[in-house]
């Protein structure tokens, strides 16, 4: 989770890993995280989720997150034109620290809010134009929040099933580095399973 100070990113997660919307939410110190298990298609998946801090100076730290992470929801709130403002900078970072294959899911937060200064549309051009997904959310009003993290964890259990079966067909799975150098050793090239 990524995104300005004060967007919503630890309600979002809160929501989700424990169906609560917090009162009194103080602002994220560094990293926090949080587990919560999904079933997909009938699988049990564990999913880690990362809360990093929207404050500046903890820009180095959360930035240190970002290489191992499968997916970044990049959160705004659509009624703060300056967190919508930001995001450039904050796909800077992505594009600088995260993996290139990472998941990208923007995020517009607080849908609930009468005053909103960021329409459906201009989000929704903005992810296309930066090839990421659009959802909008409502950590307070529980809105689209199960529904964010579990096409998220869909989609990668369904990435990281064809990353493996495509090894398998490249064949880099059928001999593991370890049994090659086995194979080639006269004495051990027809091993026996019992
Ligand atoms: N109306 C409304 N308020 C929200 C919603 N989500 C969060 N808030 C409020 O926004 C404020 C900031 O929420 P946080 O979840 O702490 O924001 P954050 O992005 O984690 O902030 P940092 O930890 O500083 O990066 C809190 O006062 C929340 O109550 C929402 O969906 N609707």
């Amino acid at each position: 989770m990524a995104g300005n100070a004060g967007v919503g990113k630890t309600c979002l997660v809160r929501r989700f890993t424990q169906g609560l919307f917090p009162p009194g939410q103080g602002a994220t110190i560094g990293v926090d995280f949080m587990i919560k298990s999904v079933d997909i298609d009938g699988e049990k998946i564990k999913l880690q989720i990362w809360d990093t801090a929207g404050q500046e100076r903890f820009r180095s730290i959360t930035q240190s997150y970002y290489r191992s992470a499968h997916a970044l929801i990049l959160v705004f709130d659509v009624s703060s034109q300056p967190s919508f403002d930001c995001l450039p900078t904050w796909l800077k970072e992505i594009e600088q620290y995260a993996s290139p294959k990472v998941l990208r899911v923007l995020v517009g937060n607080k849908i609930d809010r009468d005053d909103i200064e960021v329409p459906t549309a201009v989000g929704e051009e903005f992810a296309q134009r930066n090839s990421m997904y659009y959802l909008e959310t409502s950590a307070k009003e529980s809105d689209n929040v199960e529904r964010l993290f579990m096409e998220i964890a869909t989609e990668l259990t369904q990435d990281a099933k064809s990353n493996e079966l495509s090894k398998y067909s490249r064949g880099e799975r059928i001999m593991p580095a370890s049994s090659e150098a086995v194979s080639r050793s006269p004495s051990s090239c027809c091993p026996r399973l019992s």
